[in-house]
């Protein structure tokens, strides 16, 4: 019998705290999204013994073979025949099976390895634009579109040539990787990924945020990682020194126990409960405009580092205004629970409201935490964001981006949006309110998908993407995920 693992981790959206989350004083809000990347493991007798064929079916030529090594130290070998190098694969087969070796023995990895192992590696659509395929399929750029897309459809190029939509594949990738070799390799069990929190959870974290790492050659906030990891959440960074040991070549596979274990303190990363509220909608675009962000971040850090003082006040000011978004959010989540009927009601009254009256109108604002509603809070966002931009002269919230992202605002049910994470031309994101019944020309969504697809000054194309419902990264069953089987089937 085949013995298979799958398992999935979510893409992610961090929709205020960008670059201020670089800092571990200031926590960023991350949405999960329903998009993730899956692994399916499967032990296979045709497969030779301590071998690994590893392929990404989306993409040409992406098919990439490793042997396992014991003697005289545990060590994974790419194959020479491979036609490429995957780093970021290597890397976490290497580290994944080094700390399994650690913690069950190598008589036990061994044993699992008696039939090599085939890993079938696929993201979902969203990750990748699919303008290019919409527009060979004559379809128009919405969201039901999107559904006539066969579910993790060839790319037909090279993983190196594809158009990503910033929602974290590398991050999604390692996390489910890493994460389904622990199950397969039993280091972690299946039914502890079954609870939000647990030692095992922390324990594919702390592997996942250091592979990761050392896979991108740098030490980023990890709010990608902990998002594939743990789903949506407040997200306050660790220090960077938790792995400094292990990001020199000379770090011996004895040290991965002790440093990623889950009670290794060092790991001081802190995560608190967030979610969207109920009936409201994020919505993302992949807007193509022709431009990549790469060097944003040194960019930003190093205007902080040179004006300090200025620095200082304009990182207080957005926390305040990121600390003041999540709460507001969570608080409407609050309201809710306590009056569901309510609080629809409301929803839906605020979908037939213009934008102005959105700001007067006041039935969600019960108590005193709400009396800022949280448009004027989300333009504040946008507003020193693009005061970050200016002063450090990097386009955080460029004006073709502040133009699309007003023409949303202004639409009923729109409660906002930004560009997500570093910004720059490649994406936006938005709020808007989602109620379970609407007319069809008082749907928030609706609009919006108008809007974009009208839109003519940028090409602005919808991805499919809500927020994740489930938490992070989880075992999946094979036939329950649609199109999985045919996706990772060898033909
Ligand atoms: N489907 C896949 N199969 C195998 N490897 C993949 C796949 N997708 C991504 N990778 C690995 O991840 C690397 C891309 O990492 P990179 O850091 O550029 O992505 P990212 O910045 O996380 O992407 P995004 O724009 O989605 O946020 C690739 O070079 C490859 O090694
Ligand atoms: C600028 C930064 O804060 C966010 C980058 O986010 P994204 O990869 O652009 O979604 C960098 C980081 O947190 O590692």
């Amino acid at each position: 019998m085949v013995r298979t693992t799958v398992v999935s981790a979510p893409g992610k959206v961090l929709i205020a705290g960008g670059y201020l989350v670089l800092d571990p004083a200031y926590p960023g809000t991350v949405v999960s999204t329903s998009s993730r990347f899956y692994t399916v493991i499967q032990s296979q007798e045709l497969l030779s013994k301590n071998t690994i064929r590893v392929r990404s079916p989306q993409f040409l030529e992406a098919t990439w073979s490793y042997s396992v090594l014991f003697e005289p130290a545990v060590a994974v070998e790419a194959s020479p025949e491979n036609s490429s190098k995957n780093k970021f694969v290597h890397l976490a087969l290497q580290k994944t099976i080094a700390l399994a070796v650690e913690l069950r023995g190598a008589a036990q990895i061994q044993e699992a390895l008696t039939h090599g192992f085939d890993i079938a590696i696929v993201g979902d659509n969203d990750f990748y634009s699919q303008r290019a395929k919409l527009e060979s399929l004559g379809l128009p750029r919405t969201l039901d579109s999107l559904t006539e897309i066969t579910p993790f459809c060839a790319t037909e190029v090279h993983l190196s040539d594809v158009h990503k939509t910033g929602l974290g594949s590398s991050a999604a990738l390692i996390t489910s990787l890493t994460s389904a070799i622990l199950v397969h390799l039993s280091v972690i069990s299946e039914s502890s990924l079954a609870e939000d929190d647990s030692r095992d959870r922390r324990q594919a974290h702390n592997l996942a945020q250091y592979v990761h790492c050392l896979a991108q050659g740098k030490v980023g906030s990890g709010f990608d990682v902990s998002a594939a990891v743990f789903g949506s959440h407040l997200y306050s960074r660790f220090d960077p020194a938790v792995i400094q040991d292990l990001m020199s070549d000379d770090a011996l596979p004895s040290q991965l126990p002790s440093v990623l274990s889950p009670s290794n303190a060092a790991w001081n990363y802190r995560i608190e409960p967030f979610k969207l509220p109920p009936l409201t909608r994020i919505v993302l675009a992949d807007v193509d405009a022709g431009s990549d962000t790469p060097s944003l971040v040194g960019k930003v850090l190093k205007w902080r580092k040179e004006n300090s003082t200025e620095a200082e006040a304009l990182w207080k000011n957005l926390d305040q205004q990121n600390q003041s978004l999540a709460q507001t959010l969570l608080h409407l989540g609050k309201l809710a629970e306590d009056d569901y009927e309510n609080y629809a009601s409301a929803v839906k009254y605020i979908c037939s409201l213009q934008p102005v009256q959105q700001i007067l109108y006041s039935p969600l604002r019960s108590n005193q935490s709400l009396q800022h509603s949280m448009k004027p809070t989300i333009s504040a966002i946008r507003e020193k964001m693009r005061e970050m931009g200016n002063l450090s002269g990097v386009p955080i919230e460029p004006i073709e981006q502040t133009t699309l992202l007003d023409a949303c605002a202004s639409q009923a049910g729109v409660i906002g949006g930004g560009v997500p994470g570093a910004g720059g031309y490649d994406a936006i994101w938005l709020l808007v309110c989602d109620p379970p019944s609407c007319a069809p020309d008082q749907s928030p969504l609706e609009r919006i998908e108008h809007l974009w697809s009208h839109y003519e000054k940028l090409d602005v194309s919808p991805l499919s993407a809500q927020e994740s419902t489930a938490k992070g990264v989880r075992v999946e069953a094979l036939d329950d995920i649609p199109g999985l089987k045919n996706a990772i089937s060898v033909s």
